[in-house]
């Protein structure tokens, strides 16, 4: 790549370019305090119940941001029927993880009706619902979409790998989002994306770059909130 334009590297490279420009931030995403300590089987109980109950309402707003970025699919892609399929992919995966979440919540004891949102969560989701706006282009909201995705995925990946000591009661967390099958859904997602942004205006590209920055700030905040327990 040294020496080469973004034209000459061709423009689909876009996500590349900020995953290169952005890593640290990313990293401090992906390699967090609260994810490390999953990995290092050091993880303090009641941060995992507090990360599983908020995750919890989490998913629940998600489930419209989704469904909106299937609607402006439908009208906004180049290749509307593949992209339809993929994303609703991720509605039907979500309907499972909603039924997850509960049966998890009681192996664990967490009251989920109990659940009162804390403000990173709150924050998070009302960035969702600004998202949600029929204003905001397909290419930014798929932009989204696939970082939120990704940044779970290359987290709870991180804690499956060899050698690392994720207590066996964390495994299948970390296999829900860590699993190939949900690697190779992120890769779409973020195929997507890049096809997208190869045809946007630079104006829309700077717009998507800044919201893929938002969501990692706020998946570090999400964690954050989770690692200080209670
Ligand atoms: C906070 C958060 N980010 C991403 C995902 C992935 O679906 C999730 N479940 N929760």
């Amino acid at each position: 790549m040294e020496g080469k334009t973004r034209e000459e590297m061709g423009k689909s490279m876009i996500t590349e370019t900020w995953l290169r420009k952005h890593r640290s931030l990313y990293l401090g995403a992906t390699r967090h305090p609260f994810i490390r300590s999953i990995r290092d089987g050091n993880i303090d109980l009641s941060s995992f119940k507090t990360w599983l109950g908020q995750d919890y309402i989490f998913v629940r707003a998600f489930v419209p941001f989704v469904a909106s970025v299937l609607t402006k699919a439908w009208k906004g892609s180049d290749d509307s029927s593949n992209d339809m399929e993929v994303i609703l992919g991720g509605v039907a995966a979500l309907n499972d993880e909603i039924s997850w979440f509960k049966k998890e919540a009681s192996k664990w004891g967490v009251q989920l009706s109990d659940i009162v949102p804390q403000k990173a969560n709150q924050d998070y989701c009302r960035f969702l619902e600004s998202l949600m706006s029929p204003e905001v282009e397909y290419t930014i909201a798929i932009t989204a979409f696939w970082a939120i995705e990704a940044v779970y995925q290359e987290s709870f990946a991180h804690c499956l790998e060899d050698g690392t000591k994720t207590p066996a009661e964390l495994q299948e967390t970390c296999q829900r989002w860590g699993n190939e099958g949900f690697g190779q859904y992120c890769n779409s997602l973020r195929k997507i994306a890049d096809r997208q942004l190869e045809k946007a205006s630079d104006d829309i590209i700077t717009k998507a770059e800044a919201t893929f920055l938002r969501v990692v700030e706020h998946e570090v905040e999400f964690w954050n909130m989770s690692h200080g327990g209670t």
